[in-house]
């Protein structure tokens, strides 16, 4: 049995019984079958059901967004907002994955030489709690579009989130089988990936989880796309506009109550407007409105499970033993955590050297660009960097020497479905999103004709 626990409450709010081994053969058979009709349909005819998917999104978003807020206990405004950015996803790959898609031309001695981009097949997705939504429609809506069909394994909180998102593309009109929601335990993961229908996994999730799906995918010879932790530093210069970079640090690290793999998890920040910046932070830091996550002005709701909160103040009080200043919050109650801020903050300290996953952050200072891009590369992840400056220039010169996959600057590193998104080191491998991430899971089949 799965169960979904409301982490505001302790309410015990829906159970799903697991699929048995037929069940599980039984969807995995459908999908393929869909798949082989579905692959043959046209780029318009997909449209038109995923424009319907947007328009669900957009016509119930209140509905959705308050299961997701009741299941993992995310502040409602921030949740509709997820449903929004679903439809946004939906409506953006209905109009360009056509196009994306095309026929690419290569010169050769042949007289007709291209690369022609055909679906895969089944592909495993094996999805988070923390944006129980986006995360899916970030996979399924350029996939389904590609003429790929989706399987979900969804996180055994959020399974009404899951069984929502089924319900989308099925009242999207969708075809049976072209999206399917599969009630399972991480213990059944391996046998799906190694099912002869399904053709490739992609997976958000932590390192160790990546790690595990790679290498059953690596040992079945099946394409994977990994999108796991991230350690973003948030690098305020000496010329930085303070106000405004205030604002966009508070949003980077405390937006999802924290919980976020592209969060700003480390503040690193010029000596000489330290001081300013901090009192800033810290006085706005100091006003986030705490509270019932269904309360529409409540901006940090809770965790998503207790452990998850001892776990973020275990690494603040740790940090703190090791000589970190606890300059605000601190203090755990239940599955709610205080925000948190951290001074004094060394490269050896939990709160800078690991993920954190809630609302906390330690401030670390530098002096040159050089120390500053150090600090930031230090990290074993590398999902994303925001600089803060005003000289274009300085931050132009300094992008490539940042071992992530995106830089921001003087903006929160952010999704989007215009741009591909994605990590290097343990942070992961592959892109999800634009152009690139729509071609992942196809084959670039290389046609060459002559006569
Ligand atoms: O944990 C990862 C969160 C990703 C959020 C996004 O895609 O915007």
């Amino acid at each position: 049995m799965k169960e979904s626990i409301n982490p505001y409450s302790g309410e015990k709010l829906f159970s799903f019984k697991e699929l048995d081994q037929r069940g599980l053969e039984a969807k995995i058979g459908l999908a393929d079958a869909c798949f082989s009709k579905w692959k043959h349909t046209s780029f318009a005819e997909r449209s038109v059901m995923m424009r319907k998917a947007a328009e669900e999104l957009k016509t119930n978003k209140r509905s959705y967004a308050e299961v997701i807020t009741l299941e993992m206990g995310k502040p409602i405004s921030q949740a509709i907002a997820e449903v929004e950015k679903c439809a946004w996803v939906c409506g953006y790959y209905a109009q360009n994955a056509e196009g994306q898609l095309a026929d690419e031309l290569v010169e050769t001695e042949a007289q007709k030489s291209y690369v022609a981009y055909e679906p895969l097949g089944v592909v495993l997705a094996v999805m988070p709690w923390n944006y129980p939504f986006w995360q899916v429609f970030r996979f399924a809506a350029p996939n389904l579009m590609a003429g790929n069909v989706g399987i979900l394994k969804h996180a055994s909180n959020v399974m009404k989130s899951a069984e929502l998102i089924e319900q989308v593309f099925t009242r999207a009109g969708f075809p049976k089988g072209c999206f399917q929601n599969l009630v399972i335990g991480s213990e059944k993961v391996e046998s799906v990936i190694g099912h002869p229908s399904v053709k490739a996994v992609t997976l958000t999730g932590s390192t160790p989880a990546g790690a595990s799906v790679a290498s059953i995918a690596g040992k079945n010879i099946k394409k994977s796309v990994l999108e796991l932790g991230g350690s973003n530093a948030l690098v305020v210069f000496d010329d930085a506009d303070i106000d405004k970079s205030v604002t966009t640090c508070v949003q980077a690290r405390f937006q999802n109550t924290g919980q976020s793999c592209i969060a700003g998890k480390r503040l690193l920040v010029h000596e000489d407007v330290a001081d300013e910046f901090l009192q800033k932070f810290t006085d706005r830091v100091g006003k986030l409105k705490s509270g019932d996550p269904m309360d529409e002005a409540t901006f940090i709701g809770v965790l998503a499970r207790e452990d998850l909160a001892k776990g973020i103040e275990e690494q603040v009080d740790k940090s703190v033993e090791m000589g970190a200043k606890l300059l605000l919050g601190g203090r755990r109650k239940g599955t709610y955590y205080e925000p948190t801020l951290l001074g004094d903050v060394t490269p050896e300290m939990p709160i800078f050297k690991e993920e954190t996953f809630g609302p906390a952050i330690g401030l670390t200072t530098f002096k040159t660009d050089e120390e500053a891009v150090a600090l930031s590369n230090t990290s074993s992840f590398g999902l994303g960097v925001s600089l803060f400056t005003k000289n274009i220039e300085r931050a132009k010169k300094l992008v490539p020497r940042f071992e992530e996959g995106a830089v921001f600057v003087n903006e929160l590193v952010k999704s989007d479905p215009r741009l591909p998104f994605g990590g290097v080191k343990i942070s992961g491998y592959g892109r999800e999103l634009s152009a690139h991430g729509i071609r992942e899971f196809m084959n670039r089949k290389t046609v060459f004709i002559d006569m």
